[in-house]
């Protein structure tokens, strides 16, 4: 069993809110609208993972599952000399493979499995977790069957969270709306099926919204042991910070 220890994100703000980072054998959802800094959360997750655990990594690799195409390696590149870690070795320690529907994602996870028996991988990130199966499953008629599907995907992740101590950080897009985001598939309160998948198997989740400029703000969502507070951070071309 893996030492379980939280990975810094870069913004020291944002990893006070977190009681130290993110959270190594559990799933946290980064969840907000569109570019409010969900995938630049995760660029730099990929990098801080690498560091010596005295420096707040986890000294593991990076799993990524690109759904939409916003992989950027030059970003880790930045990122990589900002932390004086080699660019090249950065990269060699994130697998990236492109997902192009929700059974694909599927398979990627089920066999991810093989290869964190192979070597020490500290971070699986799906970006974005959620897209496919909401134009898979796109009719009302279908939001059972998402659900299930969802869940399923989840249970998978849940399991390669706890049997490798990884953190698995997975990105959730959502339209503004008159719950205040209240994250993918907030059944109707009214006509709950199945509620909020993602909401109940997740362990942690973090909300994002822009704050003035290029800052962004993070709320802590349903954490079973942090304050409902927030923090402020910064986008920046070495990736997040305070
Ligand atoms: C090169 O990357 C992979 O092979 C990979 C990346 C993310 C999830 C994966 N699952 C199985 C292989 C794989």
């Amino acid at each position: 069993r893996s030492q379980l220890v939280q990975i810094r994100t870069g913004s020291a703000a944002l990893d006070r809110l977190l009681g130290g980072g993110i959270e190594t054998g559990a799933i946290t959802e980064v969840y907000g609208e569109f570019r409010t800094g969900k995938t630049q959360v995760c660029h730099n997750l990929a990098v801080m993972c690498q560091l010596p655990i005295d420096m707040g990594g986890a000294e593991g690799k990076c799993m990524w599952i690109d759904t939409e195409g916003t992989f950027r390696p030059e970003r880790l590149l930045a990122i990589a000399q900002r932390f004086n870690l080699s660019g090249e070795h950065v990269l060699e320690n994130v697998a990236v493979a492109r997902a192009f529907n929700s059974e694909h994602m599927q398979a990627l996870i089920t066999r991810a499995g093989a290869m964190m028996s192979e070597s020490r991988y500290a971070v699986l990130i799906v970006d974005c977790a959620t897209s496919h199966f909401r134009t898979e499953y796109a009719g009302r008629g279908e939001l059972a069957a998402r659900q299930c599907a969802l869940a399923k995907f989840l249970r998978t992740l849940a399991k390669l969270a706890d049997e490798f101590g990884i953190a698995v950080v997975i990105t959730n897009q959502v339209v503004a709306s008159v719950d205040g985001g209240a994250g993918m598939f907030q059944a109707d309160p009214k006509k709950p099926i199945g509620g909020n998948i993602m909401a109940h198997m997740t362990t942690t989740r973090l909300y994002l919204k822009k704050g003035k400029g290029e800052t962004r703000i993070c709320k802590v969502h349903h954490s079973p042991n942090l304050p409902e507070s927030e923090a402020t951070f910064a986008i920046t071309n070495q990736g997040i910070d305070d």
